[in-house]
């Protein structure tokens, strides 16, 4: 299963007031994010200041992960990453449902909330809406208890198709990232913490000089993990910017689109690749 490192993500402190763009404390923080980025590709946003953002958002997980089975298998999908999942024999602990919004419009997320909720749930209305889900997948994942000495896999290795993930959890930890030499980092953000990673399309766009981590959800102990992604994706071209090339980093991949690249991503011909995005758009 990997050397367990005991190494950490980087937190970085994004409560105070003045993070805003030119002052020097937006400088501090951009270089600790951008340090993090190229070495981890992910790091632990904390903000102290937002323990009610959390309390909503795992309020609305639980009341639609407790809802029963036969209102959430409403929205399902016969398109693979779309729609509730139910349980499946690889991940038997693991439980989501993806919701996709599409460029303009928030049709999906009201449709979904009406079909989950006919006399309405304005608590997760909401809290989608504060989560700024305009260009944006949701993911909401309920990992169950495994009640068992061992540790048993929530969710098997992978990077994500994003842009950027954004993941908030309950205090239930599991999400491991694994480094640049192969051992995994175990993940524990505090409450009010949001873990911020790199997708597999941030990391061609930037020729590779930030670190796209593969991940996984490792679960232990009597508690269910609770969490929600927000997957951000580019609706246009992906294209990598001439700063990012020079004679040490030559140029790794041609202009792609990126919903082109998800579908790619989820055929049976893609998964036999080690790097599915350099098998899309490697140069
Ligand atoms: O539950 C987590 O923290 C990880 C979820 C994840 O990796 C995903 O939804 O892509
Ligand atoms: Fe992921």
């Amino acid at each position: 299963m990997g050397t367990i490192s005991s190494d950490k993500v980087p937190a970085i402190n994004f409560t105070k007031k003045d993070v805003s763009p030119g002052t020097s404390t937006w400088r501090v923080v951009r270089t600790k994010v951008g340090q993090a980025l190229e070495k981890y590709g992910c790091f632990e946003a904390v903000f102290d200041d937002k323990p009610q953002l959390h309390q909503n958002m795992l309020g609305a997980l639980e009341q639609y992960f407790d809802l029963p089975r036969e209102i959430k298998t409403e929205y399902m999908s016969n398109k693979a990453f779309d729609g509730y999942t139910g349980v499946n024999p690889p991940m038997p602990l693991f439980e989501n449902v993806i919701i996709h919004t599409n460029g303009l419009s928030l049709v999906q997320l009201e449709r979904f909330t009406n079909l989950m909720w006919p006399e309405g749930n304005s608590s997760f209305w909401v809290l989608s809406f504060s989560c700024g889900i305009y260009n944006y997948i949701v993911r909401l994942n309920k990992y169950n208890a495994p009640r068992t000495k061992e540790t048993i896999m929530g969710v098997v290795p992978h990077k994500d198709k994003s842009f950027v993930s954004i993941l908030g959890q309950n205090d239930v930890h599991g999400l491991e990232i694994q480094t640049k030499d192969g051992e995994w980092i175990t993940m524990e953000p505090s409450a009010s913490s949001f873990v911020v990673m790199i997708g597999e399309v941030f990391m061609a766009w930037s020729n590779d000089r930030l670190h796209c981590p593969l991940h996984r959800v490792m679960m232990t102990g009597d508690e269910e993990r609770y969490s929600m992604a927000l997957f951000s994706h580019s609706k246009g071209i992906v294209e990598t910017p001439e700063e990012m090339v020079d004679e040490e980093h030559p140029l790794l991949y041609k202009p792609f689109s990126h919903s082109a690249y998800y579908i790619f991503a989820q055929t049976k011909g893609a998964q036999k690749f080690e790097s599915q995005i350099k098998a899309f758009c490697g140069v």
